[in-house]
């Protein structure tokens, strides 16, 4: 085990809109994230997933409403001071640097927030080891097979036991096989490190088999949010998106 922390503080967007000029991505969102459990965020395509993940990790300001991490108003602390305040997320594409090696492109990021390079080599290590992919350290990031690609940056998001985690589609392109070991890792997060997950994933099958708590967007609001149970009942929720072109499971 890497290390668990028990902080007790969330992550929450309250009141949150976005607006781009005059389309509004997102519209009086509310959203908690609590610490050791995995929170799920669908629906359809457009519907402002990624504009959420952006606003809760400081990539986007809100345009009204807040973003707290405890008690401190976050909504415009720059991405890089939302990962030293303890919420780190991946992107889409990799976005790891080619030309160096996996053990590298993870002690980067450890240098980043300011520990040592020894530190941050001896926390990469401990951390793939971890995740069960000791062999990846020497391995050259550029031509990693897509999973590993895909492993190394969850991995970079963990370095120094975040907080709060929020992964942009992780599953995109894996098999079931290799979704399924996304799944168990992404428990492990929650429950060995106690990091609070926001997972986005159109993926839904797997968001359900993993999330304690779902929130279901749809033209930039939230038009349900609860359990599995309530999520697969919801007429909203089959209407606006499990009815069109997605399953659930
Ligand atoms: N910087 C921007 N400027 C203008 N419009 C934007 C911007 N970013 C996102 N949008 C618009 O906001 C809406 C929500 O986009 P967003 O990417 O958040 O949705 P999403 O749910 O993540 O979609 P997908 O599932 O297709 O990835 C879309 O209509 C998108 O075109």
């Amino acid at each position: 085990m890497v290390r668990r922390k028990d902080k007790g503080s969330s992550l929450a967007a309250s009141g949150v809109t976005v607006a781009f000029g005059g389309f509004k991505a997102l519209t009086d969102v509310t959203m908690t994230i609590t610490p050791g459990a995995v929170h799920g965020l669908i629906g359809p395509n457009g519907a402002g997933k990624t504009t959420m993940v952006n606003t809760l990790t400081g990539f986007q300001a809100p345009t009204t409403g807040t973003v707290t991490l405890g008690d401190s108003n976050v909504g415009t602390l720059p991405p890089h001071e939302m990962r030293r305040a303890g919420v780190a997320r991946t992107f889409q594409a990799g976005r790891l640097f080619p030309g160096l090696d996996v053990l590298d492109n993870l002690a980067v990021t450890g240098v980043g927030l300011g520990h040592s390079r020894s530190t941050s080599e001896a926390e990469a290590l401990r951390l793939l080891d971890w995740m069960g992919v000791p062999h990846l350290a020497e391995q050259p990031a550029a031509g990693l097979p897509y999973t590993d690609e895909r492993r190394v940056g969850i991995a970079r998001a963990l370095m120094f036991a975040p907080d709060f985690l929020l992964l942009d589609e992780p599953a995109a392109g894996m098999s079931e096989a290799e979704a399924a070991d996304l799944a168990s890792l992404i428990k492990r997060v929650a429950e060995e490190l106690g990091t609070g997950v926001l997972l986005i994933e159109h993926n839904v099958g797997l968001v359900l088999s993993v999330s304690h708590h779902v929130y279901v967007l749809d033209a930039g609001q939230i038009i349900e949010e609860g359990d599995v149970d309530a999520i697969l009942s919801s007429q909203a929720v089959r209407d606006a998106y499990l009815g069109s072109d997605q399953e659930a499971a």
